[in-house]
């Protein structure tokens, strides 16, 4: 059985600067991953590497095959990316934006059908967004959007989800829910998260591992009260 996703000796950055200094780890089954570090460490250069949006030494393996090869990854299905910052700039429906996540089942011209929006519409739901369905996308509030976003990923049905900072703006009460969806996509439904997060104490109660790249040699540590503790000391305690 192939890993899930494989890092080999990636090597990536930018001219003047290298950030992400030989990096190697697996994941071999469906799983939660959070990826911790401050501010400028390489956390979204990395996910570019995913994307082939940054050149990169090394190899980067989903499901066995090297992602140089797969340059079609996200109209596959096996990989889907939600940016931190993600902006429409004409108006439309909430439902009308979330049910484009099922792009990949569609031609270019094909209609989405009434059950294609029904699917919209109960993923809104489990979200508890359905009051929003039928409002302007752009009238929503930050973490409104941030949601409908999540909603949208969610209907993509992708096997190795990237989410970059999906709560960075969402209140307390949101921040939960989402992270226990996270995990019931890795544990009921067999996906794999990689997510990029700030929200250190909402990582206690998951089930996972994390990966710090402010560390010299970032390694994936299983998630425990411990290990988020001692990472978020570690973070607390300076910037190198
Ligand atoms: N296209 C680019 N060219 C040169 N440098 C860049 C480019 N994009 C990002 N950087 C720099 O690379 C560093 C890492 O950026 P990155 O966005 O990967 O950090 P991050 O860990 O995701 O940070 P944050 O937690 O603030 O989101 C930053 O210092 C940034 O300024």
């Amino acid at each position: 059985m192939n890993n899930v996703v494989e890092v080999k000796n990636l090597v990536a950055g930018y001219e003047a600067r290298t950030l992400i200094r030989n990096l190697s780890f697996s994941i071999p089954a469906p799983a939660f991953v959070a990826i911790i570090g401050h501010n400028g460490a390489g956390k979204t250069t990395f996910f570019r590497t995913f994307q082939q949006r940054v050149a990169y030494q090394g190899q980067l393996l989903v499901q066995g095959h090297d992602l140089k090869t797969l340059p079609h990854a996200t109209k596959q299905g096996i990989l889907s990316y939600l940016p931190q910052r993600n902006t429409v700039s004409f108006s439309i429906k909430v439902l009308d934006l979330v049910v484009m996540g099922l792009f990949r089942k569609k031609r270019f011209f094909d209609h989405y059908t009434s059950q294609d929006y029904d699917t919209a519409a109960n993923v809104l739901a489990q979200l508890q967004l359905t009051h929003l369905q039928d409002h302007d996308f752009t009238t929503l509030s930050g973490g409104e959007q941030q949601l409908v976003w999540l909603a949208q990923l969610m209907l993509q049905d992708a096997t190795i989800n990237l989410l970059d900072e999906p709560t960075q703006q969402l209140d307390v009460y949101y921040k939960n829910k989402v992270f226990k969806l996270l995990q019931s996509w890795v544990n009921d439904n067999y996906k794999t998260v990689l997510c990029i997060t700030h929200d250190l104490h909402n990582l206690i109660p998951m089930e996972g591992y994390l990966i710090n790249l402010s560390k010299p040699d970032p390694q994936l540590e299983v998630i425990s009260r411990e290990t988020v503790l001692a990472n978020q000391a570690f973070l607390e305690a300076g910037r190198n």
